[in-house]
């Protein structure tokens, strides 16, 4: 496989649930070692889209195109566990296919080598992302998909987190599709951004995106800006009043 071919491609997507117009013509593409960061406000369509692109969920119209052949590593945003299953996470991991020795080497790498053995019930909600993450990482994936890889972590493990996802890249070659509302971090972490709100807003570079009206509208509080004395008020401020958005 090349460099930069399209893994997935989802064209003028819709999703209609009952009189919910969820989805709206929505255009998506990642390729190879990219990448590709979804945002956008609670209940925009993330996760949905998310499982539209992996085949989950039926879309409504429009075209979904996944390479064949290739192995997709999935991390959800929950898992429900039965809370009186009793399951360690070595075993967890072995389901998903992780011998021993691979399943001990990811957890290390993501971080969490301590929670081996530990009943997955009594781990912690940010020592669950990790090992959800190495659960996704186990097949040696082409395309890694991470709905809030990083919620419930602490900021530096968040760092951590983005660092390792960049150098899984990096290292493996795959291409990575992710949701996230950890805006800064991302933008830092990411090729691409496409901001969703039922429909696709703006999409670009972060560099782009952070600067287009669409995304300033819906996240213009949340933009990283300075304070600069001398500045004049253009359109691109932010709510508080007095700040220029970079
Ligand atoms: N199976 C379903 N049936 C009906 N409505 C659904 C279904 N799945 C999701 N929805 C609705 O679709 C909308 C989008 O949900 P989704 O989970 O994709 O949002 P999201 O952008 O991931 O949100 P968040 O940031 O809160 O995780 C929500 O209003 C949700 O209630």
């Amino acid at each position: 496989m090349s460099a930069g071919e399209t893994l997935l491609e989802l064209s003028a997507v819709d999703l209609v649930l009952g009189r919910r117009h969820l989805l709206e013509r929505v255009d998506l593409q990642v390729r190879r070692a990219e990448i590709v960061t979804l945002i956008g406000p609670n209940g925009a369509g993330k996760t949905t889209l998310l499982r539209i692109a992996l085949g989950l969920l039926p879309q409504t119209s429009g075209k979904v195109y996944r390479q064949s052949g290739i192995t997709v590593g999935y991390m959800p945003q929950r898992l429900q566990i039965d809370p009186t299953f009793p399951l360690q996470v070595k075993r967890f991991l072995a389901m998903a296919g992780g011998e021993p020795e691979r399943a001990r080497s990811l957890l290390e790498q993501v971080g969490a080598p301590h929670v081996y053995e530990s009943p997955l019930q009594n781990i912690s909600g940010g020592e669950m992302q990790r090992v959800l993450l190495a659960r996704a990482l186990i097949r040696n994936p082409d395309l890694l998909v991470l709905d809030e890889p990083v919620q419930g972590v602490d900021v530096r493990g968040q760092v951590e987190l983005y660092r390792l996802i960049s150098a899984i890249r990096l290292e493996q070659g795959c291409a990575v599709l992710m949701v996230s509302h950890d805006l800064h971090l991302v933008m830092a972490a990411t090729d691409r951004v496409l901001c969703l709100n039922r429909h696709i807003c703006c999409s670009g570079t972060p560099e782009v995106v952070t600067l287009d009206p669409a995304y300033l509208e819906l996240f213009g509080h949340l933009a990283v800006y300075t304070h600069d004395p001398s500045h004049n008020h253009s359109q691109h401020q932010d709510s508080s009043g007095g700040a220029d958005v970079k």
